[in-house]
């Protein structure tokens, strides 16, 4: 990845970072003596930061160091290397354990009522039954000696995105709960909701993915809208009651003095938003080998840490990478994103709403009017009145600062991203039908609508979160927010998403045998590429996301499931 920094302080800031583990620290070392000593080709660094201990960290590092090094680098041979990996720890993958869920039946009752077309049905039974190869439970080995693994000791079993990605991730569960609700599994949707509350209450806020080397930072907040979709198909009190005051935490996290900004708008007005911040200032340990790489070129300490900052932050956005944090240099922390703050008034609507239910009226009223000083903010700083887009603003301060910063039109990014139409999964943002309308309008002339989904972006870069990639939780938010919207030209144009959106999804399943992370939205049955790691397999949000479009769109008898 060629990518550089900018980094323009013109404050005293701190610069927050997590300590990572020893154990963490020397699985980098053998990650980066594998691609030595391996070379290129299949290596994935991750694996090796997912490698458990068999015997203590001091007895395997000392063997490690012991091993026979030869030439100026000082290689270890592919024998000695492969021997050792096989003597001292156990397989990436091996302390989660395959798990039953308890609420899986092969055809719940009730299923996709709508969905009539025998093809289509057949299909939609195989992605639910693909519930049992995603669930897993972390071992016992885990919770006994936590010391010896990367893995995260979590409570509950849980449903992981897929292949690589083995362990359970924060903002892809938001899609897996609405798959598992179509399918009838509130027990499964419920325990996830545990594991993330468990980690809220172990770090203050809800890790990206639950593995040690990512203490560091969070994901898209999306734990609120979890807890509100469970309780709206459930009426568990109980899950309010255990939910609410990790929310309040949560959102505690997402307005600290690291992740909030001010801006003054042109009346003198202040409005408060949030953004990604990671706690952390080297190569991310599971992606070591590429950071370094890509920061190689930058001499200066500071500016190398504030890179690998941004590269963590840009990992905090769950969009890993995009051109979105990238304009001149890679510069995630300067970038307040639409998004983030339409997920974190959505978080302040939801807690509005959860403590009504539990009678807390004074917690009720604070959220409702922090939801309106954020809806404001979001129309104030990212609204283009002229694009019909709400668009990612750049500080000019950069990085920490505690100052409030002039509005500036030249600081919003111009670009087309599909984020900027999130705000229409809030309903808040559905009062003014002209409005809808033109964002409705702006939309469909973006250039992200295609024959086959929305586009990340319009700029082929080479970077996953960017065209001609589609992502399912893209789709969702923006078919789910057109679908609310109330107009009816926008209730067609979600139902005809949502249908070309299945309709890839089904030819890929058929040609390939499984479901894909991501799809390329230009061609019916292709699934997407670029970025770091090879295009992954499994995949819970897009599960999800296909067994909530059936359970809201059906499928009639006489419709053809071919592109
Ligand atoms: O290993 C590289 C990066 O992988 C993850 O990001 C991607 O996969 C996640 C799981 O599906 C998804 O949540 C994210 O949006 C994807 O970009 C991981 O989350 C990153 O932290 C990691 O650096």
């Amino acid at each position: 990845m060629t990518l550089t920094t900018g980094l323009s302080p013109k404050c005293t800031p701190t610069y927050p970072v997590v300590a990572t583990t020893p154990l963490v620290t020397f699985l980098e070392r053998v990650q980066e003596t594998a691609l030595e000593t391996f070379g290129e080709k299949d290596f994935d660094p991750k694996f090796y930061v997912d490698l458990s201990l068999k015997f203590n960290l001091s007895k395997t590092e000392k063997a490690f160091d012991s091993l026979p090094r030869s030439g100026e680098n000082g290689t270890v041979s592919i024998k000695d290397l492969q021997e050792f990996i096989a003597t001292y720890f156990d397989y990436a993958g091996d302390d989660l354990l395959y798990y039953d869920p308890v609420d899986f039946v092969p055809e719940p009752e009730g299923f996709l009522p709508r969905v009539k077309n025998p093809e289509v049905r057949a299909w939609a039974i195989e992605v639910h039954s693909l519930w049992k190869n995603l669930s897993r439970k972390v071992s016992d080995g885990v919770h006994e000696q936590p010391e010896l693994h990367t893995l995260l000791p979590l409570p509950e079993a849980g449903i992981v995105p897929g292949s690589r990605f083995r362990e359970v991730y924060y903002w892809d569960s938001y899609w897996v709960i609405r798959g598992l609700l179509a399918s009838k599994m509130y027990e499964t949707a419920k325990a996830i909701v545990t594991n993330l509350i468990f980690l809220l209450d172990s770090y203050g806020y809800v890790l990206n993915a639950g593995r040690a080397y990512c203490t560091n930072r969070s994901q898209p907040p999306l734990l609120s809208a979890m807890v509100y979709e469970i309780y709206n198909r459930t009426c568990d009190v109980e899950l309010i009651r255990k939910a609410l005051p990790a929310l309040l935490k949560e959102h505690a996290f997402w307005n600290s003095e690291i992740h909030k900004a001010t801006i003054q708008d042109a009346q003198g007005c202040n409005h408060n938003l949030s953004r990604y911040y990671a706690m952390w200032n080297k190569p991310r340990p599971e992606s070591s080998t590429i950071d370094k790489e890509s920061a190689s070129k930058l001499l200066d300490n500071s500016v190398k840490q504030q890179f690998y900052r941004d590269l963590a932050s840009a990992a905090e956005s769950g969009w890993d990478f995009s051109t979105r944090w990238m304009s001149y240099n890679l510069s995630t922390t300067s970038i307040l994103p639409v998004d983030l703050n339409v997920y974190i008034l959505k978080m302040e609507l939801d807690i509005a709403f959860l403590a009504k239910v539990l009678g807390h009226k004074s917690t009720m009223e604070s959220f409702l009017e922090a939801a309106e000083a954020r809806k404001n903010a979001i129309n104030s700083v990212f609204w283009n009145d002229e694009m019909g887009q709400w668009l990612d603003y750049r500080l000019t301060n950069g990085t920490v600062c505690k100052e409030s910063e002039t509005w500036q039109a030249c600081n919003q990014n111009h670009n087309a991203y599909a984020s900027n139409f999130i705000p229409l999964w809030i309903d808040l943002f559905h009062s003014d039908a002209a409005l809808v309308e033109k964002v409705e309008r702006s939309f469909q002339s973006s250039g992200l609508v295609h024959a086959f989904g929305i586009a990340t972006s319009v700029i082929n870069s080479g970077q996953q979160w960017d065209f001609p990639n589609g992502w399912a939780p893209l789709q969702h938010m923006i078919v789910e927010g057109l679908l609310r919207s109330g107009l009816k030209e926008a209730r067609s144009l979600a139902e005809d998403i949502a249908v070309r959106w299945i309709k890839t999804n089904y030819a890929a399943y058929k040609k390939t045998g499984a479901m894909h992370e991501k799809y390329d939205v230009r061609k019916c049955g292709e699934f997407g590429g670029g970025g770091e790691y090879i295009p992954q397999t499994g995949f819970g949000w897009s599960n999800g996301v296909v067994l909530a479009f059936l359970e809201e769109f059906g499928w009639p008898e006489d419709r053809s499931i071919e592109c």
